[in-house]
């Protein structure tokens, strides 16, 4: 069973625009309004493709609420846990060329008893799982070591914790060792302070963080794919997609493919981007679904050893 753990977690609200123009009054093709945060989103892709899973959501006000609603309405398995500041929303302006481009609020502060709540609901739900995934940013004022604080807790327990989060959260969860990380390519770039320009670049920083603790490293490129560093291997695959619909929660739907798949080698990097590929063709944050899945042209996700010298993206 694999829980989650979101501290910070959104409703999110995915607008699509033909493209931005700033200043300008766009009217929006459409609208979506998906419960969000990275654990949340994690959770979300696992019951869709009913992989057992848990959620522990702390949510507040009536934004908060309507989230909870949102999770029941999926049938997600959770434990609540209630306080006192607003649940934040997240938007994400989806242009026709595929770009996506995100606001995040940064939530509100928990207070050390609300934390205490939520450290005790996640080490409840923990006791029968064999990963908890520790996913998004911290809200505010909460320590950034409380990622790592998680990972030495539950290692000795015998539970693999797998972090998907940026900035100081990440840095300082590194040493506590995390069984996995999945940054993007920009938190890969921050973490290391490398510029990733090439494949090589992003597979010697995700080396790079294997030397300061995380052991298995799933590092998602956006268009250009993945690549994944663990004891026994390094490989780099990636998944087309025709028409990218919205990004929002591809790398939350790949991490999840990633864990449904046994979380090691080829044929896991392979599940994962079926899976965040399938989540890119669908609007807002929508998780895909075994049916989305096998839509996804296997034969277009290739995988294989890296080749350092293959270039990514400009900017990326
Ligand atoms: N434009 C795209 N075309 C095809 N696949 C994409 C695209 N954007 C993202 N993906 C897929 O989703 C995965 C996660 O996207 P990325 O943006 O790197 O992570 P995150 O959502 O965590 O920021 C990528 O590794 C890739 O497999
Ligand atoms: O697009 P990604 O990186 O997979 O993350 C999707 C989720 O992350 C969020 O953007 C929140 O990110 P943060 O927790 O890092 O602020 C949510 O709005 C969304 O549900």
């Amino acid at each position: 069973m694999i829980v989650t753990l979101t501290l910070n977690p959104s409703l999110d609200r995915t607008i699509e625009v033909g493209s931005l123009t700033r200043g300008a009054v766009i009217r929006a093709a459409a609208a979506h309004l998906d419960p969000g945060g990275k654990g949340v989103n994690v959770s979300r892709a696992l019951l869709a493709n009913q992989v057992p899973s848990c959620a522990v959501v702390p949510f507040g006000g009536d934004e908060g609420r309507r989230l909870i609603a949102l999770l029941s309405a999926e049938g997600i398995d959770m434990v609540t846990v209630p306080v006192t500041g607003p649940t934040r929303s997240n938007v994400a302006l989806a242009e026709s060329d595929g770009t996506v481009t995100k606001v995040n609020e940064p939530g509100t502060a928990l207070s050390a008893a609300e934390l205490d709540a939520v450290a005790e609901a996640v080490l409840g739900a923990a006791s029968s799982a064999d990963w908890v995934v520790a996913s998004g940013s911290l809200p505010p004022r909460v320590p950034a070591d409380l990622y790592a604080r998680l990972c030495r807790r539950f290692a000795r327990a015998g539970i693999l914790v797998a972090v998907d989060t940026s900035g100081p959260a990440l840095t300082a969860a590194l040493p506590a060792g995390p069984a996995l990380v999945k940054p993007n390519r920009e938190e890969l770039a921050e973490a290391t302070g490398m510029a990733i320009t090439t494949l090589g670049d992003a597979v010697e920083a995700a080396r790079r963080l294997r030397a300061m603790g995380a052991r298995t490293v799933l590092a998602s490129l956006g268009a250009d794919g993945a690549v994944l560093v663990q004891d026994d291997g390094v490989w780099y695959g990636e998944g087309p997609v025709a028409e990218p619909r919205s990004t929002v929660g591809a790398g939350d739907a790949m991490l999840a493919g990633f864990l449904a798949a046994g979380a090691c080698g080829q044929e896991a990097l392979a599940e994962a981007l079926a899976w965040a590929s399938a989540a890119v063709a669908l609007p807002g944050s929508r998780m895909p679904g075994p049916a989305d899945i096998a839509a996804v042209r296997r034969d277009r996700i290739r995988t294989s050893t890296a080749d350092p010298a293959l270039p990514l993206r400009p900017g990326g």
